[in-house]
C-alpha cells in the first residue's frame, strides 16, 4: 500500500469528497476498506500533521523564552537600558540589563516546568477514535489519524475528521456545530453532486459533529486545518463565553493598566515641566511602571493553576482547561443530572405490565424488541431490558428506525416478521400516551379504545409507580401495511398502549455525604433531569437533599428569561427538561452572578457543559460530553469532586494573595513614590534602585503558588470581587503613605538627609514592609497563628536580607547605595514594626467589616 500515496497533499481536495464513487476515493486516497497499514498511517502523519483543527502552534522552548521580549513593559526597559549606554552611563545600563534577564529567565522556567506537567496531563484524556489499522480495529488518539484511514463510528462518538461513508445504518447526525442546526441529519452511502458544498453533502461526516444514532464506517479524507471545522477553527477558539474567573481577571488587570498609564503619564509631565533631566525622568518612569505593573501576574496564574491541577490528578480529577481550576473553587452552585451521578446508573428492570397493570410477558418482549434493534446510544435502560435473555428476536427483522431523541423521548422501530410489519414504540410515559388511542389486555389478545376513564386508570398507576421511585417506560405498537420501507416521526399516532416497563435505580450511597459536604462548603446542589419528577424526588429523598421547590420542562417553556433566573434561584429540582432548556437553566442562574458548574454524562449534556462555567463529566461518559467538559472525573463519585473544589479554593486563595500584594503594599510605595518625587529636589529612589527592588520583590513572591493555605478559607467559595479589591487598595494605599511620610519627615527633619542617604533607607525600608506584609495578607487570621510554607518564608525572607546588607557592600556602591548611620537603622525598624501593627489592625477591622456585611 506504501507505493499508492496519493500524490501531494492537496490532492484529496481535487474534486470533493464526496462526488464520484466510494471506491474512486479509496484508489485516489491510496486506501482501501479495510484501512491503512500502520507504517503507511505513520509516514502520512509527518506529511499531513497532526489531527488537530487548529494548528498546533508547537514552540521551542528558545523561541518561546525569547518570545517574552516582545511584551511592552520588557521592551521599555530594554529601550531604557539602551538609552543608558548611550548616553555613556554604562553601569545603569548593565544593571537594568541583568535586572530583565533575571526576571525574564525565572518566569520562564517557574512557567514552563508547571504547564509541561499539565500538558501531560490533557493528553490523558485526549479524544480518541476507532481506526481500522493493519486490518484490526483499533482505538488511537484522534490526532494520529491521516487521510485514508478507516474509522468507526457509534452512536455518541465524535467524528474525528472529514471522513466519507463506506457503510452506515441509520445514521443521523448532529452538525449544528457547522450548519447551526440543531436538529439531527440522516446520513448514508451513496454520491453527492460535484457542485454540493460540505452541508450538502449526505454521504459524508464532518469533523467534530456528533453520531446521534446508527453506525457506520468512514475513510477520511481530510484532517486537521484542512477539514470543514478547521476552516474555521480559530472563530471557534474565541467562541467559550468567557468563564467568571477569566472575565474577572480582564477587568483587574485593565483597572491596573489605566491607574499605571495615569501615574507614569503625571510624573513624567510634572518632571519636564520643572526641567529635570530628560532621560533621568523618562528612567524614573520608565522604573515606576514596572514596579506597578504585576508582571508575575501570569506565571502566577499558570503555576498555581497548573499546581492545582496535578494536586487535582493525584485525587483523580483531570483538569482539561487550566482555568477551570479557579471556576471549580469559586462554583457556588452545581447542577447536576441524575442517572450515574445520584444514582448508581446499575438500573433493574422489575415490573413489566399492562394497562391494567397486570403483569405481563407482550410488554416486556416489545421493549426487548425494540431495545435489540434501535441502534442510538443505549440508555441503562435499554441495557436493564436487554438484560433478560430469555426473549428472543423470535423472527422478527428491522426494516427502520425513528431514532430516540431527547425532545420526543421516545424511540420506534419498525419490524416484519412473515410479512406483516409492525411499528413498535417505547419512551417516556408523558410523550407516548397522548398519541394512543387504544390499550391492550390479556398478553394482547384483547384491544379497548383508551377512552376518558381509561386515560385516568392508567395515568394513575403511572403516578402511582413514579411515586415509589420506579422510572417507567411505556410500550406501544400499530400495525402498518406490509409495504411500508420508511418511518417517520408521523407514523408515530394511533397507537395502542401495551403496558409499563418498571425500573429501579438505588441512589447511590457515596452521594449522600458528598451531597452534605458541597452544601456546608457552601455549593447549593441542583438536579437537572430529563427523568419523571416524582422519580427524581424520589432520589433526593433518599439521599437527603432537600427539595425547595420543582420546576418542569412543560413550566419552563413559559418562561420568560427574566422570569426563569427568578424562579430558578429557587428550584432544586428542575424535570423532564431537554438538552436546550438545561443549557438555558445554567446561563439563567450565571445572569444572577452565580458560578455555575454543569456536571452530566450524556449526549443531551453536552450543551450545559459548554454553557457552565465549569462543565464536569466522568471518564466514562460518551464522547461528545468528555470533548465539552472542562474537568474529567476518572471516578463516578461526587466525592472527588469536593476534593477538586477545595484543591480549586486553595488556588484561588494564592492568586489573591498576590493580586492583594500587589495592590497594596507595591502600590502605596509607588504611589508615594511618585509624590515624593514631585516634591523632591532630587529622586526618591534611583530608576535602577527601583528595578532592583522590583526585582527583589518579585523574588520574595515566586514562592506564593506554593504557600499554604487557612482551613477557614477553603470553607466557602470565594468572591472574586473587584470593589473589594479597590477597597483594599485605597485602605492599604493610605496606610503605606502615612508610614512613607513618616519616613521621610525622620529623614528630611532629623537627618537632613541628601539624596544618597535618602534613596538607601527608603530603598530598604520600602522593600521590608513590602515584602513581609506577605504574612499579615496570606491569612484571615493572627499572622502569627497561621504557618506559611518553608518555601515562601525562606524567599521572603531571603529578600530582606539581601536589600538590608546590600548598602554595606561594596557592590551597594554599584547601585548608588551608601551606609546608613545606626541610630537611622534603629529608628528604621521601629517604623517597620509600628507599619506591621498597624497593618494587622487594618486588616483585621477589614475583614471584620466584610464578614459582617458592611459595604
Ligand atoms: N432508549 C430509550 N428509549 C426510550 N425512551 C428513552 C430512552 N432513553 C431515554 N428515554 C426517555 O427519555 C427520558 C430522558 O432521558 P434520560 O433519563 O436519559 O435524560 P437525562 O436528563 O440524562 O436524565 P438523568 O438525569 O437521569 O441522566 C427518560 O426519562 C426516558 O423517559
Ligand atoms: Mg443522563
Amino acid at each position: 500500500m506504501g507505493d499508492r500515496r496519493p500524490s501531494s497533499p492537496s490532492a484529496p481536495e481535487a474534486l470533493p469528497a464526496w462526488s464520484g464513487s466510494a471506491e474512486a476515493l479509496l484508489a485516489r486516497l491510496g486506501s482501501s476498506s479495510s484501512g491503512l497499514t500502520s507504517t503507511e498511517a505513520q509516514a502520512r502523519l509527518e506529511r499531513y500533521g497532526p489531527n488537530t483543527p487548529e494548528r498546533r502552534t508547537r514552540r521551542f522552548p528558545v523561541v518561546e523564552f525569547l518570545a517574552r521580549f516582545r511584551e511592552p513593559l520588557v521592551l521599555v526597559l530594554l529601550a531604557a537600558s539602551v538609552a543608558s549606554a548611550l548616553t555613556g552611563d554604562l553601569t545603569s545600563a548593565s544593571i537594568i540589563a541583568t535586572i530583565l534577564l533575571l526576571s525574564v529567565t525565572l518566569d520562564f522556567f517557574q512557567e514552563h516546568r508547571a504547564g509541561d506537567a499539565a500538558e501531560k496531563l490533557r493528553h490523558m484524556v485526549a479524544p480518541r477514535a476507532r481506526v481500522l489499522r493493519d486490518g484490526t480495529e483499533q482505538e488511537l488518539p484522534s490526532a494520529t489519524l491521516v487521510p485514508g484511514d478507516v474509522v468507526l463510528l457509534e452512536a455518541g462518538s465524535l467524528v474525528p475528521a472529514d471522513a466519507r461513508l463506506l457503510e452506515s445504518r441509520d445514521l443521523y447526525v448532529n452538525q449544528a456545530l457547522l450548519t447551526g442546526e440543531s436538529y439531527p441529519v440522516e446520513k448514508a452511502t451513496g454520491e453527492a453532486p460535484p457542485d454540493a458544498g460540505p452541508t450538502e453533502a449526505r454521504n459524508a461526516v464532518f469533523m467534530s459533529t456528533s453520531v446521534i444514532s446508527g453506525t457506520a464506517r468512514a475513510v477520511i479524507f481530510n484532517t486537521g486545518t484542512r477539514t470543514s471545522v478547521g476552516a474555521i477553527a480559530h472563530s471557534l477558539a474565541q467562541r467559550a463565553p468567557s468563564t467568571a474567573f477569566e472575565l474577572e481577571m480582564r477587568r483587574f488587570g485593565l483597572m491596573l493598566m489605566r491607574l499605571t498609564v495615569l501615574l507614569v503619564l503625571v510624573v513624567l509631565l510634572v518632571h519636564v515641566h520643572a526641567r529635570r533631566p530628560l532621560l533621568e525622568s523618562f528612567l524614573f518612569s520608565v522604573a515606576l511602571a514596572v514596579g506597578l505593573t504585576p508582571e508575575l501576574l501570569p506565571m502566577i496564574l499558570s503555576v498555581t493553576l497548573s499546581r492545582g491541577a496535578l494536586r487535582m490528578a493525584s485525587r483523580h480529577v483531570i483538569v482539561k482547561r487550566l482555568s477551570a481550576v479557579h471556576d471549580l473553587g469559586s462554583m457556588d452552585v452545581l447542577c447536576t443530572d441524575k442517572t450515574g451521578t445520584l444514582t448508581e446508573a446499575c438500573i433493574r428492570l422489575e415490573q413489566h405490565e399492562d394497562a391494567t397493570g397486570r403483569e405481563c410477558a407482550r410488554v416486556l418482549e416489545l421493549t426487548w424488541l425494540n431495545s435489540h434493534f434501535e441502534t442510538g446510544l443505549r440508555s441503562p435502560m435499554d441495557e436493564a431490558i436487554l438484560a433478560h435473555q430469555e426473549v428472543q428476536p423470535a423472527g422478527w427483522s428491522k426494516v427502520d428506525e425513528v431514532p430516540f431523541d431527547f425532545e420526543r423521548r421516545r424511540v420506534s422501530v419498525l419490524l416484519e416478521r412473515e410479512g406483516h410489519r409492525l411499528l413498535v414504540v417505547k419512551g417516556a410515559p408523558e410523550e407516548l400516551l397522548p398519541l394512543c388511542t387504544h390499550y391492550e389486555e390479556d398478553e394482547g389478545r384483547t384491544q379497548h379504545p383508551l377512552d376518558a376513564a381509561a386515560r385516568a386508570r392508567v395515568q394513575a398507576r403511572f403516578a402511582e409507580l413514579g411515586e415509589q421511585g420506579f422510572r417507567v417506560l411505556a410500550a406501544a405498537w400499530r400495525e402498518e401495511p406490509p409495504d411500508m420501507q420508511v418511518a417517520r416521526t408521523g407514523d408515530e399516532v394511533e397507537l395502542t398502549l401495551a403496558g409499563f416497563a418498571a425500573f429501579l435505580d438505588p441512589p447511590k450511597q457515596s452521594a449522600r455525604p458528598a451531597l452534605e459536604a458541597l452544601t456546608r462548603g457552601g455549593v447549593q446542589v441542583k438536579v437537572v433531569t430529563g427523568d419523571d419528577e416524582r422519580v427524581a424526588q424520589h432520589v433526593c429523598r433518599e439521599l437527603g437533599l432537600p427539595v425547595k421547590q420543582v420546576l418542569t420542562g412543560r413550566q419552563l417553556e413559559a418562561l420568560d428569561e427574566q422570569a426563569l433566573r427568578v424562579r430558578a434561584e429557587q428550584t432544586t429540582l428542575f424535570a423532564r427538561v431537554s438538552p436546550a432548556q438545561k443549557s438555558r437553566i445554567i446561563r439563567a442562574l450565571r445572569g444572577r452572578g452565580h458560578v455555575v458548574g454543569y456536571l452530566g454524562d450524556g449526549v443531551n449534556d453536552a450543551p450545559s457543559l459548554h454553557a457552565a462555567d465549569v462543565g464536569i463529566s466522568v471518564d466514562g461518559a460518551v464522547d461528545v460530553a468528555r470533548e465539552a467538559a472542562d474537568l474529567l472525573l476518572l471516578r463516578q463519585d461526587l466525592a472527588v469532586l469536593q476534593e477538586g473544589v477545595e484543591e480549586g479554593r486553595r488556588t484561588f486563595g494564592n492568586v489573591m494573595k498576590y493580586i492583594r500584594m500587589g495592590t497594596s503594599s507595591n502600590f502605596g510605595n509607588m504611589l508615594s513614590m511618585a509624590g515624593a518625587s514631585m516634591l523632591l529636589p532630587f529622586l526618591p529612589m534611583l530608576p535602577i534602585q527601583i528595578l532592583l527592588n522590583n526585582l527583589l520583590y518579585d523574588l520574595s513572591e515566586l514562592a506564593i503558588p506554593l504557600d499554604e493555605v487557612d482551613p477557614e478559607q477553603l470553607a466557602q467559595p470565594p468572591r472574586w470581587d473587584l470593589r473589594s479589591v479597590q477597597r483594599f487598595m485605597a485602605l492599604f494605599g493610605v496606610l503605606s503613605s502615612l508610614f512613607d511620610a513618616a519616613t521621610f519627615a525622620v529623614l528630611l527633619l532629623l537627618f537632613k538627609a541628601e539624596a544618597p542617604l535618602f534613596q538607601t533607607a527608603w530603598f530598604m525600608e520600602s522593600l521590608t514592609t513590602q515584602v513581609l506584609v506577605i504574612f499579615i495578607i496570606r491569612t484571615h487570621r493572627n499572622p502569627l497563628r497561621s504557618r506559611p510554607s518553608g518555601w515562601l518564608l525562606l524567599s521572603s525572607l531571603g529578600a530582606i536580607v539581601v536589600a538590608n546588607v546590600l548598602p554595606f557592600t561594596a557592590l551597594g556602591a554599584w547601585f548608588g547605595f551608601i551606609p546608613l548611620p545606626p541610630l537611622l537603622g534603629l529608628l528604621l525598624a521601629g517604623l517597620v514594626v509600628a507599619y506591621l501593627l498597624s497593618a494587622v489592625l487594618l486588616h483585621r477591622a477589614f475583614y471584620w467589616h466584610q464578614s459582617h456585611g458592611c459595604p
